[in-house]
């Protein structure tokens, strides 16, 4: 490389230069007088996508990089005399080892937020990811939401203290923009029921008729901005939008909202409109309205509106900011980045646990197959948990949900960042002992169920409660077939030399939403659960039903429905390993993987 000292090549080095060329985007954004920069279900992904496998170079840019985009955006909005509001919709929690990569005894992305509260943020809002954990949404409430005072909202979401309940946040937000503008917003989380004790998640339906709901939209603002952890589709969006409609016939309404992980954008008439940005900082979201100035009287006239979704990366960054490789970086952006490399080594992210010999992709390869992460877990897990485990030569079952596999592995080094990004949450595995192996293994078929499950409820009803408790992959899914169904015939075989990437279509003015082209991702279904193999014992053996705790529920109800001898609650379950599912493939890959 030139240098004449020894060194492997750091993060910093190939952002300067991205290892992989990247497509810029199709054209500049669309500025109006109000202008939105949105991110959500950013899941920790403050260090960008570092693999050099595609798509991820699309979203290599980290959170430093995006510092200096807002700041440069900052300046642009001056320059153009116009308003521009920073906005982000949640889950902050889960998913990368800088938000959960803590030592004993931390709290899960305490230090990870630390870096979002160095972002001039004008509005955020709570997420389903932020209430898993009692301890979580008392950091939230203490040390959170104090950094940005009266901005930080959760409407109808409230935390348990010295019995007293209260908001997390605030319910809602009265400002001004830098143009005089007067904003009333919202945070709203969509009907989340999987909340620790201690937290309290109002139905969407019931908090739009508190009487502080009715006071809070009373006075006409210049605009509703409403933030929330509510997919803009098939969700209760209408809901909020309708109470608003009913008092003010006419006002600007723009949503942001989050939780499907897609991209997304819709409007309810053509005086509103709803954003949805992507998840794990795979996508910033742009939204442009023509407001008129403040304090002008309403017409019914349709607002010109636009949007787009932008692939972080610094090409993105340097091309709507008009600045080049030298000029981009600000001082403040360098040291969020040097502060995130600090905490990835204190929190020893490079660890390495052995090299993944090829890609294990949760939806670009088939289930099962050598390619899919699912067949490797389904792999790993009777390896990993028999570890110190008096247990392990007991047959057995071992039952996980796909929603506890959270990313692909890449070829290569596999290290502790790795494997959190891959399965991030600090489950535990519970067993059933003395269960007959012949109904252990109608227990995942139950699970999968299609049509009436084994409890006899229809599968509309089981996905309707599953979506309430927090399973959201089906619809994120949903959308990666639907653009692969639809893109691959006719652009694949032209493909413009584009990379792998989003193709999103929605139903919002303004041409296509993607700000870069690319091709769609392959895409392969794949189940809602996944067993280890059946051991090869006679169906009447007896042997240990393994499954993560946050399958409980469903597993007892299957487990009840597949036999009438005994009525099995959680007390018949008890710890079957220490080892966490955050760690199985940490310790899978130091035996298997070196
Ligand atoms: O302990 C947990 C908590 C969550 N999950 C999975 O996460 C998704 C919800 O995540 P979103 O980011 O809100 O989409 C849920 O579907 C579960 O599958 C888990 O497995 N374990």
């Amino acid at each position: 490389c030139g240098d004449d000292h020894t060194h492997t090549h750091t993060h910093v080095q190939k952002r300067e230069f991205p290892s992989a060329p990247l497509t810029p985007p199709s054209r500049p954004l669309q500025w109006g007088s109000l202008n939105v920069i949105h991110t959500t279900d950013s899941h920790g992904w403050l260090l960008g996508h570092q693999h050099a496998s595609f798509p991820e170079p699309n979203y290599s840019g980290d959170f430093g990089d995006f510092a200096s985009f807002v700041a440069h955006m900052k300046e642009l909005a001056l320059e153009k005399d116009v308003d521009l509001l920073l906005i982000d919709s949640g889950d902050l929690h889960d998913g990368t080892g800088l938000s959960d990569g803590f030592p004993v005894g931390g709290v899960d992305a305490h230090a990870s937020n630390g870096f979002f509260k160095q972002l001039p943020y004008d509005l955020l809002t709570i997420g389903n990811h932020e209430l898993y954990i009692y301890n979580n949404t008392l950091d939230m409430h203490e040390n959170f939401a104090p950094h940005f005072p009266g901005r930080y909202l959760s409407s109808n979401v409230n935390i348990t203290i010295n019995n007293a309940s209260v908001p997390v946040g605030s319910r809602f937000a009265k400002f001004k923009t830098r143009k005089g503008r007067s904003v009333t917003s919202l945070g709203v989380l969509y009907d989340f029921t999987d909340n620790d004790a201690g937290t309290t998640v109002q139905f969407v339906a019931d908090m739009v008729k508190e009487a502080w709901f009715a006071e809070a939209i009373k006075e006409k603002p210049d605009l509703f901005l409403l933030a929330g952890h509510m997919p803009v589709a098939r969700d209760n969006w209408p809901l909020v939008y309708d109470a608003i409609r009913a008092v003010h016939p006419l006002t600007p309404i723009l949503i942001l909202g989050g939780h499907s992980h897609v991209r997304n954008c819709l409007q309810f008439d053509g005086r509103s409109i709803a954003l949805e940005s992507g998840r794990y900082m795979e996508t910033v979201g742009w939204l442009s309205a023509d407001l008129p100035p403040p304090n002008t009287a309403e017409t019914s006239q349709n607002i010109t509106f636009s949007r787009r979704y932008l692939d972080p990366n610094r090409v993105t960054y340097e091309f709507h900011t008009g600045k080049g490789n030298f000029s981009f970086d600000t001082a403040w952006g360098k040291g969020i980045t040097k502060g995130l490399e600090d905490l990835s080594k204190a929190f020893d992210l490079t660890f390495e646990y052995g090299v993944a010999p090829h890609d294990f992709t949760l939806s670009r390869s088939p289930f099962p197959s050598n390619d899919s992460i699912l067949s490797l877990v389904a792999t790993a897990l009777p390896i990993g948990l028999a570890v110190n485990n008096t247990r392990a030569s007991i047959p057995n079952i071992m039952i996980t949900n796909s929603g506890e596999l959270r990313f692909d592995i890449f070829a290569g080094t596999f290290t502790k960042n790795d494997q959190l990004t891959a399965s991030p949450f600090m489950d535990s595995f519970l067993f059933i002992p003395n269960v007959t192996a012949g109904v252990a293994k109608g227990v995942v078929e139950g699970l999968n169920g299609g049509g009436l499950d084994a409890v006899g409820r229809r599968a509309e009803d089981v996905q309707a409660e599953r979506w309430a408790r927090g399973y959201v992959e089906a619809r994120y899914r949903e959308w990666l077939k639907e653009m692969h169904e639809r893109d691959s015939p006719t652009r694949r075989d032209v493909a413009e030399n584009l990379t792998l990437g989003y193709v999103t279509t929605d139903t919002c003015p303004g041409g296509v939403g993607d700000d870069t082209p690319h091709v769609a991702l392959p895409f392969f279904s794949s189940p809602d659960y996944i067993a280890s193999a059946a051991p090869d014992v006679s169906d009447d053996t007896p042997i240990d039903l393994v499954f993560i705790d946050f399958i409980q529920s469903d597993v007892l109800g299957v487990l009840n429905s597949l036999q009438s001898e005994t009525v099995y609650t959680g007390d018949d379950a008890a710890l079957y390993t220490d080892i966490l599912m955050s760690q199985v493939l940490g310790v899978y890959a130091q035996q298997v993987w070196n």
